[in-house]
């Protein structure tokens, strides 16, 4: 069982409009969207791409549903770009979401990510030297401590194709950076995709994590993509995530370890596939259905 006062449940546009393919979902409205995310059930959202830039008009279309807003994906380029450039688009980033009311930033390096690229997922990614590894983990140290003092925490995303996307990257990583300034952002879907067994990451960070992003995977679709060299995303085109409940990734561990080590936070439901292949409002109601099931909450 999960503790509501502690743990809330959202869930990410993804599902309707996807912003690393924009064809897919681009029937769907930013207002069909956050209707459905209301109707079944959710009461937080991430910032997808189709949503208004306007705070005032965002702000409204999501109270008139009884919607917060709780994170939003930021990608980073301290590698490859001078650090100011990079602050100055996160504190932007930042303050609106300071302004919407959220409490964290999803942050993810994309200097050298394949992540939208025409390349194998499991063989082309980029593996950095000892001067990046610094240059990262010290950009990221300035980039929280800059979020801290305007009150929003720094989380960071492990993803597939990136720089920090297997287990032994995950740690190295979370052993460099300052932990009182760059938490984890732990995405089931990913470990799992990656080959990392998910409990295992979270009960190693689960006291340093800020945000989870639940997401299934289906293991015959990725076993096609490794044997048939897909980018990441013509699997996700061919359907590698799901929504929690629907995919073969155990969730009731995870589910333990969020409730019995006190983590308070979002859990947030992201699980991109093609909307005209799996209706958005039925996986919607289905990865409900199933936390419901599951945690009580
Ligand atoms: O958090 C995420 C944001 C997406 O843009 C990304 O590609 C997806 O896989 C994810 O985990
Ligand atoms: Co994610």
């Amino acid at each position: 069982m999960l503790d509501k006062n502690k743990v809330k449940l959202g869930i990410a546009p993804i599902g309707w409009t996807n912003d690393d393919m924009p064809d897919l979902g681009k029937e769907n409205t930013f207002e069909q969207c956050i209707s459905e995310m209301a109707l079944a059930g959710f009461t937080g959202s991430e910032i997808g791409g189709r949503y208004p830039k306007d705070q005032g008009i965002l702000k409204k279309a999501l109270s008139l549903r009884g919607i917060e807003i709780c994170n939003c994906w930021f990608s980073a380029f301290l590698l490859t770009k001078p650090y100011g450039e990079v602050e100055k688009e996160f504190i932007d980033q930042v303050r609106f979401l300071k302004d919407m009311g959220a409490k964290v930033i999803g942050v993810s390096e994309q200097s050298y990510s394949i992540q939208g690229k025409d390349v194998p997922v499991f063989e082309g990614k980029y593996v950095m030297n000892e001067k990046e590894w610094k240059r990262l983990t010290d950009g990221l140290n300035r980039l929280g401590k800059a979020a801290r003092e305007i009150g929003i925490t720094l989380t960071y995303h492990h993803h597939m194709g990136t720089v920090i996307q297997t287990e032994e990257e995950i740690d190295r990583f979370m052993d460099s950076v300052d932990p009182e300034l760059v938490f984890l952002l732990f995405d089931s879907g990913h470990c799992s995709f990656a080959g990392i067994s998910p409990v295992k990451i979270l009960e190693k960070y689960i006291g340093r994590t800020k945000h989870i992003h639940l997401k299934d995977l289906r293991t015959d679709v990725v076993k096609r993509a490794k044997e048939e060299k897909w980018s990441f995303l013509k699997g996700v085109r061919n359907g590698t995530f799901t929504v929690p409940g629907d995919g073969d990734v155990d969730f009731e561990p995870i589910f333990d370890l969020i409730g019995s080590r006190g983590y308070e936070g979002y859990v947030v439901v992201e699980a991109e596939q093609d909307p005209a292949v799996a209706n958005p409002l039925e996986y919607a109601m289905k990865a409900r259905n199933y936390i419901k099931e599951k945690t009580g909450l």
